[in-house]
């Protein structure tokens, strides 16, 4: 069963079209990361995943039914980037008060332990700091046990090691069967994180699959090298060159065809080729390519 279906999802805000026929299928228990540069369509997306934005055109489905009804059913918890707490209540009240408006919610002590704030449940929500803030936040979003949990770019206030305890928590909420989408520009935190990796950029998917599948999509490989003062006249033109920068006096031809590339480098040019390294494309070579504008 799939956990949300877009169907052709357009949204227009006035001249702006923020998201341009979205398709896209998330089975039901997978995590799924949706990765894409500021402005590219993730927080509308998310909010009409909550009923809280109506799409211009096309349809959404939450575990097959409409968002309003799934969010009724308290069938979906969400982090959205925005969000205040009511600063004379401690962490524990807070989080009591929003699980009881569930109709079945986890318990008290277990959605403290899943956010880490069994230490801090007596503290009041105006002397927590911004990253427990956001643990909070993360507790408010599973206190309803919701089978669809949104993150809309949960970790955008933390710090490393507030980050890494907060994909350690989403991990354990998500191993119980759930579902997870999250928003994020950082790479790392999609390949890390998520099961599969949807792109978006200018409201539509550009890629679509594992990190791992992602990177190999785009022209695999790059060779680089030192050249003496030599030109780089027809470089780009090597059997299998996609591209090719300079910095710093280091060339890197990016390939698709890195053995072609490196024979034809040596014997069909007279360039004296220093220090040649071969890397394979990484994730954000990948997202780079995929989202530049065309
Ligand atoms: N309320 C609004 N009114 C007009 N335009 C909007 C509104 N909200 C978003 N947009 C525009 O819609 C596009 C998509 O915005 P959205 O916030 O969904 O992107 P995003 O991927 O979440 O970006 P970010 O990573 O910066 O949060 C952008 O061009 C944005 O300027």
């Amino acid at each position: 069963m799939n956990a949300i279906a877009f169907t052709a999802v357009s949204k227009s805000y006035g001249g702006v079209l923020a998201v341009d026929g979205l398709d896209l299928e998330v089975p039901a228990g997978s995590t799924v990361a949706l990765l894409g540069p500021n402005g590219a369509g993730k927080s509308t997306s998310i909010n009409m995943l909550l009923g809280l934005l109506k799409p211009t055109s096309g349809d959404i489905r939450v575990f097959g039914a409409t968002p309003h009804e799934a969010v009724a059913r308290g069938e979906v918890g969400a982090m959205l980037q925005e969000g205040t707490l009511i600063p004379e209540l401690t962490v524990a009240e807070t989080v009591d008060f929003i699980r009881r408006l569930y109709p079945e919610p986890l318990p008290l002590a277990e959605i403290l332990r899943l956010a880490d704030l069994t230490d801090l449940a007596g503290r009041r929500a105006d002397r927590l700091s911004g990253g427990q803030t956001q643990r909070v936040r993360f507790a408010l979003a599973i206190a309803g046990a919701p089978r669809l949990l949104l993150l809309d770019e949960p970790t955008a206030a933390m710090d490393v090691e507030s980050r890494r305890a907060f994909w350690d928590n989403m991990r354990s909420y998500a191993s119980q069967g759930r579902t997870i989408l999250f928003a994020t520009h950082y790479l790392e935190e999609a390949d890390e994180n998520s099961d599969r990796v949807v792109v978006v950029a200018r409201g539509r998917v550009v890629a679509d699959g594992t990190a791992a599948e992602i990177k190999a999509s785009v022209a695999g490989h790059a060779v680089s090298f030192r050249l003496g003062g030599q030109s780089m006249a027809g470089l780009d033109a090597l059997p299998g060159a996609t591209g090719v920068e300079v910095q710093g006096g280091r060339v890197t031809l990016r390939t698709s065809d890195p053995d072609a590339t490196i024979e034809a480098l040596y014997r069909k040019t007279t360039l004296d080729v220093r220090d040649l390294q071969v890397h394979g494309a990484d994730l954000e070579d990948a997202f780079i390519a995929l989202t530049k504008e065309i």
